[in-house]
């Protein structure tokens, strides 16, 4: 969908947000908070940690009052809505504990029906449509008779993320969702938000620390760092801009916009390695996370076989693995001599293969 044809669903103008304590003012979190929750898109609320991220989704929800400034949900303040009036408009999955350990897993999806059922809190034959629709995206088929106290934390997740969908509200908001997924299962769970956002047109707000999977998926950014202002926009404008390292504040790591990583700050690229760019870039970051440098006058070839270390442009020796090259430098830094490493007479092969 053109960005251009998304509206507004949730916005904060000045909004401030924290906790009434028992004596004295409210414990203020952050100020002057701006953003506009758009239908149709993903959107990545990212920052360090207790930066205030899920203070912020609390106070959206209305389980936090808002302290200042206001939120506005379909142009309504959102402390005048009912809590179920609420619950049709809002889907949220924290990642607070949850009760319901003797439920199975299709019975707690259902209970995302509860805004929608009547008062006796009966199934309709849609209902129920939605409920599989849910299990099935989440492809958790399964799971579905599994008792909720039997699930792994990443069953779990998926399971509370089926429960938002089936509920069907226009606005999702989730804290963490794919904290405690295998690597495949976050990007599925962000493809697959990402693909309701666009079919179904519904506003998604994910709160999440997964730089790069947000990179891959979201429409939108949020920036939340200690003392400035939320930063929103396109994810590949606040990489351009360098707005992303907002979220790197330390010397030590940066965004790589080039190669779209985090990295460390020492460049990989001073090791004077050649010869193949993929083996020579791995070797690099290898050194780099084990704090390994050559000694000088070295040189690297890295070659289809292995590795080859020049001594002032003669090659001395041969190596199979980036593992054999980190042992060798590892044991030059310590000062002792080469050969005594068995490691090292076994890994190096004959030059001139
Ligand atoms: N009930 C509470 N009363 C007072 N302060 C609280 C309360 N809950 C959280 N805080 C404080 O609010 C700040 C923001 O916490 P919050 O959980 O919103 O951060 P976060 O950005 O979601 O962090 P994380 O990435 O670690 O989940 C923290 O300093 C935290 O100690």
């Amino acid at each position: 969908m053109n960005p251009s044809q998304s509206t507004s669903l949730l916005q904060a103008r000045n909004l401030s947000i924290g906790y009434h304590v028992k004596k004295g003012a409210p414990k203020l979190i952050a100020d002057g908070l701006n953003f506009d929750l758009k239908d149709g898109e993903l959107t990545c609320l990212l920052g360090p940690n207790g930066v205030g991220k899920s203070t912020l989704i609390k106070t959206i929800m209305g389980r936090l009052p808002v302290l200042e400034g206001e939120v506005r949900l379909k142009n309504q303040l959102i402390q005048y809505y009912r809590s179920d009036a609420l619950a049709k408009e809002l889907a949220v999955v924290l990642t607070d504990k949850i009760g319901g350990a003797q439920l199975t897993v299709e019975d707690l999806i259902a209970l995302g029906r509860t805004p929608h059922t009547n008062w006796l809190g009966k199934m309709s034959g849609e209902d129920q449509a939605k409920v599989d629709e849910a299990i099935a995206q989440t492809h958790i088929g399964y799971l579905r008779g599994s008792l909720i106290a039997e699930l792994s934390d990443g069953q779990l997740q998926k399971v509370m993320i089926a429960r938002a969908i089936a509920q069907d509200a226009g606005i999702l908001i989730l804290d963490e969702p794919t904290a405690h997924l295998d690597l495949v299962n976050r990007f599925e769970i962000m493809f697959l938000l990402r693909k309701i956002a666009k079919e179904s047109k519904k506003a998604i707000l994910i709160v999440t620390h997964d730089l790069e999977i947000a990179l891959e998926t979201a429409d939108q950014f949020w920036l939340m760092t200690c003392g400035e202002p939320l930063r929103t926009g396109l994810p590949e404008d606040l990489v351009c801009s360098g707005a992303i390292n907002q979220l790197l504040p330390g010397k030590e790591l940066f965004f790589d916009a080039a190669k779209g990583k985090v990295k460390l700050q020492s460049p990989a690229e001073d090791f004077p390695i050649q010869g193949n760019p993929t083996k020579a870039q791995w070797l690099a970051h290898a050194l780099v996370k084990n704090g390994l440098k050559f000694p000088i006058g070295v040189t690297i070839e890295a070659t289809e076989q292995g590795f080859l270390w020049k001594e002032e442009g003669k090659v001395m020796r041969g190596f199979d693995e980036i593992g054999e090259v980190l042992d060798w430098c590892g044991k030059d830094e310590r000062g002792r001599m080469k050969d005594e490493s068995p490691n090292i007479h076994r890994s190096r092969r004959k030059i001139g293969r």
